[in-house]
This record gives structure tokens, sequence and C-alpha cells, in this order.
């Protein structure tokens, strides 16, 4: 019974962390952009998001990984043999990574309250992109364990998974260029009609 309460809460736990790191680095997102804005917009915004970022990664995200991380502790002490499973092995070095994202994360928080942050809004929407890729590998290593399949169909699953981050990351660009045509244009016409 202890198993299954600490198996739930576990997948409550990172569920809540994984939306603490996607909406955190979208946030960083806007934060950087609000750079091509006019004052005294640009002041206004980028204080917003700096209190929204502290805010997600303080109370969300990162008592997401607490709750992630000691519930599956809960899980192991009712079964101490997994310890000796490969795929857990495995899985630990892909949530090292995944630690080491969100500790980065908090450092390019600083470095955009202290407008010091030299990734651009299109580097960000592709860091974007690795937690999603983690967040696979990981939950297939936690549900096949020792059998993770390596036939067509995982690869073909694999390959949608990227063809899905691609693609967003190319939808995200020809939307951006089409928004600042279509300022450029208003920007004109605005001045043809100022003279
Ligand atoms: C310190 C980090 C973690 C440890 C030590 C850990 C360990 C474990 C253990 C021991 C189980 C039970 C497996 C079994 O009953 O055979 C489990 C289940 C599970 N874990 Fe984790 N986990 C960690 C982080 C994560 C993360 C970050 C994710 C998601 C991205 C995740 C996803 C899952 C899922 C989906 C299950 C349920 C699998 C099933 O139904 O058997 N875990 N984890």
């Amino acid at each position: 019974m202890a198993y299954s309460w600490f198996k739930a809460f576990h997948i409550v736990g990172f569920v809540v962390w994984f939306a603490g790191l996607f909406y955190l680095v979208r946030l960083f997102i806007y934060h950087v952009e609000a750079n091509l804005e006019p004052e005294p917009a640009r002041t206004i915004l980028k204080n917003q998001y700096q209190i929204m970022e502290k805010r997600l990664y303080d109370i969300i995200t990162t008592p997401g990984l607490f709750v992630t991380v000691a519930m599956a502790i809960g899980i192991l002490s009712t079964n101490m043999e997994l310890l000796k499973e490969p795929w857990l092995h495995y899985k630990l070095g892909f949530v090292a990574v995944l630690i080491g994202y969100h500790i980065y994360c908090a450092k390019l928080m600083k470095q955009l309250a202290a407008d010091e942050c030299k990734w651009t809004g299109q580097s960000l929407r592709a860091l974007n992109e690795a937690p999603t890729l983690l967040l696979v590998v990981i939950v297939m290593l936690a549900t096949f364990k020792n059998n993770l399949p390596t036939d067509l169909t995982a690869w073909l699953i694999f390959g949608l998974v990227i063809f899905m981050a691609v693609s967003i990351q190319l939808y995200a660009k020809i939307r951006r260029r089409n928004q600042e045509k279509l300022t450029g244009q208003l920007k004109e016409e605005s001045g043809v009609k100022a003279f």
C-alpha cells in the first residue's frame, strides 16, 4: 500500500516539476524579448517577468523536484532490490542531467535579473525542448524498465517526438517573421500618415 502512495505522489511530483520547468523557460523567452519593447513597457514587463520567474521557481518548480525525489526514496525504501536494477541506474543518470538543467535555470534567472543574459529568444526556445527529450526517455525507462523497446515502432515514436519539437521551432520562427513584417508595415503606414 505504501508503495502505491509513494508512486502516485512520485508521478504528481514530476508532473508539477516539469510544468514548472516548461513554463519557466517560456517566461525567460518573454523576458528576453521584452528588450525589443519601447520604454516604459520594457522596464514594466521585465520587472513583472522577474517576479513571476522567482515565484514559479521557488513555489512550484523546486518543490516539484523535492516531492519527486522524496517519493522516489519512499518507493525505494519499500523495495531496496530496485537499487540493483540497471534501468534505474540509467534513469538516475538522466535525472542527474535534469537536475543540472534545473540548477542552470536558476543561473539564467539571476543573469536575466541582472540584465546579463546572453541567450536570444530563439536559442531559449531550442533549450526549452531539452526537458521534453529527458521526459520521454525517463518515462520510457520507468515504464519499460530493462526491456526498453528498440524495434521499428519505438524508433518511429522517437522520430515523431523529434519531428514535433522541430516543427514547433519552425512554426514559432515563421510566426515571428510574419509578426515582424506586420509591425514594419504598420510603422511604415503610420509614418506615411504622419507625413
Ligand atoms: C531521483 C530521481 C528518481 C528516482 C530515484 C526514481 C525512482 C523510481 C522508482 C524506484 C520507481 C518504481 C519502479 C518500480 O516499481 O518498479 C519509479 C517509478 C516511476 N518513475 Fe521515477 N524516479 C526518479 C525520478 C523520476 C522522474 C524525474 C520521472 C519523470 C520524468 C519519473 C517517472 C516515473 C514513472 C512514470 C514511474 C512509474 C513507473 C511504473 O508504473 O512502474 N521518475 N521511479
